[in-house]
């Protein structure tokens, strides 16, 4: 796998503090939260809001689920994935205005937002092989930084020196209806029920499990808009940088 981005391969966000602060043009943003939370649209909003660019790991491991599905991997066999781990070439846009997403130079942004993927994609990401292949690629991607990264282990694995780390959660009634109504209506109790078996897996799995990560700001989005949510990043951001 590979992508555009160019830069150091160890752990990234920890651009090199001046005066104990960080520039806003190497700061990393690390979001993280379960599904629903507000991930995606929180990060984009920040990023447009500063200038920052914008990274969704979430659609590089639906980008993989999809390779594997077209390729009649059996996604429930971890050996099977691991065995193909290496195939897939993923590629990311990183504007937050109009984020990309491609396997194999096939735009896949609709495709992954289905049901099959989102049924098989907790199942792929546990993997430990796919995850050492997005690990890498996710860092070259944040590079220097300035950048704001979601996903599920971005504070605990992927940028754990991030000079910003936050962790949303919302109430799972809050969250089904939020997803639902993305998807075009549907049953509120399919919905939740499906969020909370990728809860459990994504939580529940051996590498890199979703874990509010240390120093992280934990924000209850249930009861704030999203513009609200924006507005509470954007500060920590600003507070954070010279
Ligand atoms: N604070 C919020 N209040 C109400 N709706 C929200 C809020 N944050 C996000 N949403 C909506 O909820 C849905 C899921 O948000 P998304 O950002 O995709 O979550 P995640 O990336 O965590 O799965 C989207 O339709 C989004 O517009
Ligand atoms: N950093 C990440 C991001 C996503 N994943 C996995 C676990 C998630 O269930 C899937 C899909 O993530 P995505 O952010 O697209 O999911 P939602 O939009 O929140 O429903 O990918 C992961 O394991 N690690």
């Amino acid at each position: 796998m590979s992508s555009t981005g160019v830069g150091p391969t160890g752990a990234p966000g920890t651009p090199t503090p001046v005066g104990g602060t960080t520039a806003l043009d190497t700061v990393v943003v690390a979001l993280d939260g379960p599904s629903g939370s507000g991930k995606s649209s929180t990060a984009r909003g920040v990023a447009r809001a500063l200038g920052l660019r914008y990274l969704d790991t979430g659609a590089q491991f639906r980008a993989v689920t999809q390779w594997m599905l077209d390729h009649d991997v059996a996604v429930e066999d971890p050996d099977a994935v691991a065995a193909r781990a290496g195939e897939p070439l993923v590629e990311s846009g990183e504007d937050p205005e109009d984020p990309t997403i491609t396997v194999d130079g096939v735009d896949v942004s609709q495709a992954i937002r289905g049901a099959d993927v989102t049924g098989a994609v907790s199942a792929v990401s546990a993997v430990g092989a796919v995850r050492e292949q997005l690990l890498e690629l996710q860092r070259r991607i944040i590079g220097r930084g300035g950048i704001v990264v979601e996903g599920r282990d971005i504070g605990s694995v992927v940028a754990p020196g991030a000079a910003v780390k936050v962790y949303l959660t919302a109430d799972t009634a809050a969250r089904a209806e939020r997803r639902a109504a993305e998807n075009g209506g549907g049953s509120i109790d399919d919905t939740a029920a499906g969020l909370l078996r990728r809860d459990s897996v994504d939580s529940g799995r051996e590498s890199a499990p979703l874990v509010a990560a240390e120093g992280a700001v934990h924000i209850d989005t249930t009861s704030f808009t999203l513009d609200e949510v924006v507005a509470q990043v954007v500060d920590l951001v600003r507070a954070a940088v010279d």
